[in-house]
C-alpha cells in the first residue's frame, strides 16, 4: 500500500527558544553579528524567543566596557532581546551542577602539571597517535590524592567521556557523528577553582529552556561533548546549527580580542543598521543579496536550508553598495529625527527625495543641503547663456515642472540645448558638475538665490 501523502508546514512550527552568548572580550565583529543575527531571525521566523547571554566569566580578559557595547552595538542593529543574563551571576549555579557531576563519577579530579600534560601530548603524536588525555588520574588512589594535595598540588577536574556514538542532526551542516572515545575528557574546572565556559553553556541552556543554539562551526566539537554534559546532568540537549565563519576580503579569520572589522567602526563609517543586515543575513546564503529596509523582511526570508558550509568573505565595498542603496529607498519618517540630530531640521519630506539617491552616508545630506541654502560659490561658464536665463526665470511659486519650462526657454532664446545648457546652469546654481538632480533643486533653492547664482553672486 502507497505511503498517504503528508503535507509539511513549509517552516518549523515550534517556536524557538534561542540566545546569543559572546564574551566581552572586544567589540563585536562582522562575524560574531552574523552569528547574533542569524540567532535572531531563526526565533523571530518560529514566533520564537531570542536571549542574551554575556559569558563574563573570564575576568581576565572581559570588561564592563564590552560588555556594555556589546549591548549597545545589537541594540543599534535592532537584535533586541527577550532575556537577559549574566553568566557571573549564576556561579552558584555552575558548582551545583559539577558537584552532581562529582557524585555521579564524571567529574574527576587530575593533578597533572601543564609541562606533563605537554610531554604526554607530544609522546603520543610522535607515535602516529591522537593527543588524547590518558586517564591516567582515574587510576590514582585516596591516599594518591591525599598525598598530592598535602605536597600542595591542586587539582583540575576533568569530565569523563562516555564511549559510544554522539550524533545530532545540524540545521547547517546536516548530520554530524563523533565517537565519544576520541574526544579528550575536557577539563571544566581549572586548578584555580575557575569553571570553564562549557559548564555554564550547559547548564544555561537546560535551565533557561533554549531549544536552539546557533554559533560559529568553531563550536562544533565542543558540541559532542555538550550533549554528552547535557545528558549526564538529566538535562535534554538542545538542537545545533553550526553556521561558517566569516573570514575578511583577504580571506583570513576574525577575532573580537584582535580588534577585526567591528561593528562600531562600521557604524564609525556611516553604514546603516540596514545595511549590514541585509548584507550578513544573505552572506554564505542561497538568496542574492539585496537591500532590505526591515529585519522583519529578513526573518520573513530566512530559511536555515539556504545557508552553504562554505566560508564566506566580507566584502566592505559589497556592504558600501548596499548602503547607498537603502539609504536610497529610506523614506523620510525613518531619518527624521536623524537628519534633526544633524542639524538638518530643514530637510523636509520633499527635500530628502531630492538629496537621498546621491547619499553615500546619510552625513552626505549635510553637503548637499549647503548647495541649496548655500552660500554656494558660482562657476560661470558662459556669462551670456546665464544672463539670458536669467531674463526669462518664471516667477515663483515654483514646482516639479519649473525646471523644464525654464530650460524650454532658454533654449528657445538662446538656442543652446542638452549638455551644453544643462552644465552650465548646473555650474552657475550649485557650483559643482554633479549632484542631485536639478529639477528637484531648483524649487528647493528658490528663485531669490537661483537670480542671484546667475548673476555670478554667492548666495
Ligand atoms: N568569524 C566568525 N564568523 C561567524 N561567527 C563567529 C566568528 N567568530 C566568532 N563567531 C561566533 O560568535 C559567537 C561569539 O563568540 P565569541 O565571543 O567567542 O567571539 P570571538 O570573536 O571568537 O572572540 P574571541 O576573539 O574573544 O575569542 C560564537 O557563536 C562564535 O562561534
Amino acid at each position: 500500500m502507497s505511503q498517504p501523502m503528508i503535507a509539511l508546514p513549509a517552516t518549523d512550527p515550534t517556536p524557538i527558544v534561542t540566545r546569543f552568548a559572546p564574551s566581552p572580550t572586544g567589540l563585536l565583529h562582522v562575524g560574531n553579528v552574523r552569528t547574533a543575527l542569524v540567532c535572531w531571525l531563526a526565533a523571530r521566523a518560529s514566533g520564537g524567543r531570542f536571549l542574551l547571554r554575556l559569558d563574563d566569566t573570564d575576568t581576565e580578559r572581559g570588561s564592563a566596557e564590552f560588555a556594555a557595547a556589546i549591548e549597545q552595538d545589537l541594540l543599534w542593529l535592532g537584535l533586541g532581546w527577550d532575556g537577559f543574563s549574566r553568566q557571573s551571576d549564576r556561579t552558584g549555579r555552575y558548582q551545583a551542577a559539577l558537584d552532581r557531576l562529582k557524585q555521579s563519577g564524571r567529574l574527576y579530579p587530575c593533578y597533572e602539571t601543564a609541562e606533563e600534560l605537554e610531554l604526554k601530548r607530544k609522546s603520543l603524536l610522535a607515535r602516529g597517535l591522537p593527543p588524547l588525555y590518558d586517564r591516567a588520574a582515574l587510576a590514582l588512589t585516596d591516599a594518591d590524592r591525599a598525598r598530592l594535595e598535602a605536597e600542595g598540588h591542586r587539582p583540575h577536574w576533568r569530565f569523563r567521556m562516555a564511549d559510544g556514538p554522539v550524533e545530532w542532526q545540524d540545521k547547517v551542516r546536516g548530520r554530524v557523528h563523533f565517537e565519544g572515545r576520541d574526544i579528550s575528557d575536557p577539563v571544566l574546572v581549572r586548578e584555580d577553582g575557575r569553571a570553564l565556559y562549557h559548564i555554564g553553556s550547559v547548564v544555561d541552556d537546560a535551565e533557561m529552556g533554549i531549544t536552539l543554539v546557533v554559533r560559529g562551526e568553531d563550536h562544533v566539537a565542543n558540541t559532542a561533548m555538550h550533549i554528552q554534559l547535557a545528558e549526564a546532568l538529566g538535562a535534554v540537549p538542545p538542537s545545533y546549527a553550526h553556521t561558517s565563519l566569516i573570514a575578511d576580503a583577504e580571506g583570513h579569520g576574525l577575532s573580537k580580542r584582535l580588534g577585526s572589522l567591528s561593528l562600531r567602526s562600521l557604524r564609525g563609517e556611516g553604514i546603516e543598521p540596514m545595511a549590514v543586515a541585509s548584507l550578513l543575513a544573505k552572506l554564505g546564503t542561497s538568496d542574492p543579496i539585496e537591500p532590505r529596509l526591515s529585519l522583519g523582511q529578513l526573518a520573513a526570508e530566512f530559511d536555515f536550508a539556504k545557508f552553504s558550509r562554505t566560508t564566506p568573505r566580507f566584502d566592505p565595498a559589497e556592504l558600501q553598495r548596499l548602503n547607498s542603496r537603502i539609504l536610497h529607498e529610506t523614506p523620510y519618517a525613518a531619518v527624521r529625527d536623524r537628519l534633526a540630530a544633524l542639524g538638518l531640521g530643514a530637510v523636509d519630506e520633499a527635500a530628502w527625495a531630492v538629496l537621498r539617491p546621491n547619499l553615500q552616508r546619510l552625513d552626505d545630506a549635510a553637503g548637499w543641503w549647503r548647495v541649496v541654502t548655500g552660500p554656494v560659490g558660482p562657476v560661470v561658464a558662459d556669462a551670456a547663456l546665464l544672463e539670458a536665463a536669467a531674463a526669462v526665470l518664471p516667477p515663483e511659486p515654483w514646482g516639479d515642472a519649473t525646471w523644464g519650462e525654464w530650460t524650454a526657454a532658454v533654449r528657445d532664446r538662446t538656442g543652446i540645448k542638452g549638455k551644453p545648457l544643462f552644465l552650465t546652469l548646473r555650474l552657475a546654481l550649485t557650483g559643482l558638475d554633479h549632484g542631485p538632480e536639478l529639477r528637484g533643486l531648483l524649487p528647493l533653492i528658490g528663485r531669490e538665490r537661483v537670480a542671484a547664482r546667475l548673476a555670478g553672486r554667492a548666495a
